[in-house]
């Protein structure tokens, strides 16, 4: 998109501007004032500049800071007036208007009567569900057509899998950008309406067109004229507020009516849309999506592969939203992503990383990652947009999504349905007995193979499935949460079929679980390190193996809440399988190691040594020796992982030899040596008696 000059004399866009001469003679000098101040990027330009000393640098830094913070304030009081949703003062609006209300009503009437009119007649002639996938697309297209309340309502709709059967969910997750625009001289008469600004004065230039169209409001490319930056400028579509305005009361007076006298509805449906509504209406307050850009931007741009655009708040208010202009391509149009040399892996891995942390680790993220607002940059960073529409996940959710995972791994099926009340999902009166089938009959379908092969999509359907047939309240954030991996998901499975997104999340959860003392966490380890009183080396090893790969993995931390808890009151359970393991990997190595010995002799010396027997120095089955030198090599690789780590450090062990030195850890130690010493004392004893063993080993 070409950009227009905005600034010389000849330059004819301003006719769409302000028509006032002498408003604009007068705002000039506003403007004038204002460019001195706006400086949100101040700090980089003295950084290149003639080297001045760190203290000079750190005052500029804390006076650009607190330049940002009064641009800031004055853009929060140019959106002093923005609406705020208010169900009280639609009804008093609306109610003296009957004729608009009228109008509106029938409108929606015959586009939703007419569906709904088909899908009985589907269910008569018994082609509802043939008729799912057409009917689904139908729903979309009258969404998009009854404008931008709908269009919302459609994306809502989108991530509620216990609302929608999938192909209604997949439907509706295409309603992005699907709006016409509105007339460039409306946005430009509201940019300049706003900020009390000339256009000229604020831009050198700007394109003629929007260069997208979104629901709430259309983006230009613009220059800005004190700084020569590229920017883009968000615009909200005019007389928006009022028609979300009328749709939200006509829909809230429907919901009044199914409250009163829909039975089989049990849920609060007022609340419900009075909830969405509040959302909608929020997303119309550009500042508010500003300051989310800025909060977004300080807990997860820290990562060099990660870009969110720096929000421009002398020219920001309620309605015009000023950032920095990212270049990029959309995350799928993976050609031309190729031809820039970049892998969509890559990028998706990225994504993905990124997402996982917003959802697990600080629980504020971006609920709306859809392919339009992720853009790849030319230097192969993952640029997030749209900060409209942002969640939070509460802590414990946070966590018991991560046990969810943990128990999934395991197949636990009934520590998965409990999840459900941790989760938030279902109140803790309803009985989850009847959940359990359902789950285990999805599950060991899907998990015939490892967690890591499964699609996760598959997973989110089958859940959603599941969900969808029992009297389950998903919360918004985890519908979610849900979408935006599906969308990744989707994104990475262009580019490879047979990518996986649990697969490339597993580091992630490994490295938590492995590291996090969260008391939730390190029990879930537990649960997943332990079961029937054994303990699970492969499962440490593939923890290990499958964390290592997370870029912020510590190996110095790995573990650590584990060893903690061992010295603890409440570890005395753990304690008892720690020393049942300790015997047995003692004994695993020394008897290892004597085979090994024996093993290293050779033929005609094991002879002399032996007295002609060539049998083995241990009676011992096949299969136990095997597993034996399993659990010891295994043993040894765990160690090896760790001591190959970047950052190990031999203070990793300090907690044992602790455990060891406290008089609790004495008793362990000596429980240890007594186990060991009665177990060798038996196998002693069994090779001087030399019990035949069917099957003994053969060892080489
Ligand atoms: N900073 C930017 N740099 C480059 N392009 C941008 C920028 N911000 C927005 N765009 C473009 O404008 C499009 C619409 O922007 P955005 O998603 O913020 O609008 P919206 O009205 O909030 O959309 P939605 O319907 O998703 O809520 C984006 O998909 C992107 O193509």
């Amino acid at each position: 998109m070409s950009l227009v000059s905005a600034g010389g004399q000849s330059f004819g866009l301003w006719r769409h501007g302000s028509n006032d001469c002498k408003t604009r003679r007068k705002t000039k000098s506003i403007a004038n004032a204002a460019l001195v101040e706006a400086r949100p990027r101040a700090v980089p330009a003295l950084r290149d500049g003639s080297g001045s000393s760190s203290g000079s640098v750190q005052r500029v830094l804390v006076a650009g800071r607190t330049d940002d913070l009064q641009a800031e304030a004055q853009a929060m009081t140019r959106a002093a007036n923005a609406s705020v949703y208010s169900p009280e003062l639609l009804a008093r609006k609306y109610s003296s208007r009957p004729v608009q209300v009228l109008r509106r009503t029938v409108e929606i009437l015959v586009a939703l009567g007419s569906f709904a009119l088909k899908l009985f007649i589907d269910q008569r002639n018994g082609v509802l569900d043939k008729n799912k996938r057409k009917r689904a697309t139908e729903l979309r297209r009258i969404f998009t057509r009854l404008g931008p309340t709908f269009v919302k309502l459609g994306q809502g709709l989108s991530t509620r899998p216990d609302i929608c059967p999938p192909e209604y969910l997949e439907e509706l997750s295409e309603l992005q950008d699907a709006l016409p625009t509105f007339p460039d001289a409306e946005a430009f008469a509201c940019i300049e309406r706003e900020l009390g600004i000339p256009l000229d004065s604020i831009f050198s230039a700007i394109s003629a067109s929007p260069i997208a169209a979104a629901s709430l409001g259309q983006v230009y490319k613009a220059q800005l004229k004190y700084s020569g930056q590229t920017v883009a400028v968000k615009v909200q579509r005019p007389g928006i507020e009022e028609s979300i305005g009328l749709d939200f009361y006509l829909i809230r007076g429907l919901g009044i009516f199914i409250n009163k006298y829909v039975d089989i509805i049990t849920s609060d449906v007022v609340a419900l849309i009075d909830e969405f509504a509040r959302r909608v209406y929020q997303e119309l307050n550009y500042v508010q999506e500003g300051q989310n850009a800025r909060r977004f931007k300080k807990l997860y741009a820290d990562k060099e592969d990660v870009l969110v655009p720096d929000i421009f708040w002398d020219y920001t208010s309620g309605k015009v939203l000023t950032m920095d202009w990212v270049d990029g391509v959309k995350l799928n149009e993976q050609a031309a992503i190729e031809r820039q040399g970049l892998k969509v892996l890559d990028l998706v891995n990225t994504g993905i990383q990124c997402s996982l942390r917003q959802l697990l680790e600080y629980g504020y993220f971006h609920a709306d990652p859809h392919p339009g607002n992720l853009l790849a940059t030319p230097e192969g960073k993952l640029a997030f947009l749209d900060f409209g529409m942002m969640s939070e996940t509460p802590e414990e959710a946070r966590f018991a999504i991560i046990g969810h995972v943990v128990h999934m791994v395991n197949r636990d099926y009934e520590a998965m349905a409990r999840d459900y009340y941790a989760l938030d999902f279902l109140s803790p009166d309803v009985d989850v007995s009847p959940i359990i089938p359902a789950l285990r009959n999805f599950f060991d379908d899907a998990l015939n193979s490892t967690v890591s092969e499964l699609n996760f999509k598959t997973i989110v359907d089958g859940l959603g499935a599941v969900l969808y047939q029992y009297p389950f309240n998903v919360p918004a954030y985890y519908a979610l949460i849900l979408r935006s991996l599906t969308v990744l998901e989707g994104l990475a499975l262009y580019a490879d079929p047979n990518f996986k997104v649990l697969a490339a999340s597993y580091p992630y959860f490994a490295k938590r679980l492995l590291t996090d003392p969260n008391p939730y966490l390190r029990d879930a380890l537990i649960e997943l390190l332990f079961k029937d009183g054994r303990f699970r080396w492969t499962r440490l090893e593939n923890l290990l193996v499958q964390g290592r790969k997370d870029r912020d993995f510590s190996a110095k931390e790995a573990l650590q809440p584990v060893l903690k808890l061992l010295l603890g009151p409440e570890g005395e359970e753990l304690r008892n399988l720690v020393i049942k393991e300790s015997v047995r990997v003692t004994e695993a190595v020394v008897l290892g190691t004597i085979v090994d010995t024996y093993n290293s002799i050779p033929d005609f010396m094991r002879t002399l040594v032996f007295n002609g027997n060539t049998r083995g120095p241990l009676v011992m089955s096949d299969t136990e020796l095997k597993s034996m030198i399993e659990l010891r090599d295994q043993v040894f690789r765990i160690w090896g992982l760790l001591r190959s780590s970047e950052n190990f450090d031999p203070t990793l062990l300090q907690p044992v030899v602790q455990v060891l030195q406290q008089p609790e850890g004495r008793i362990l130690g000596s429980r240890v040596v007594g186990g060991i010493t009665q177990r060798l004392a038996a196998r002693l004893l069994q090779q001087v008696l030399r019990t035949p063993a069917t099957g003994s080993a053969s060892i080489s």
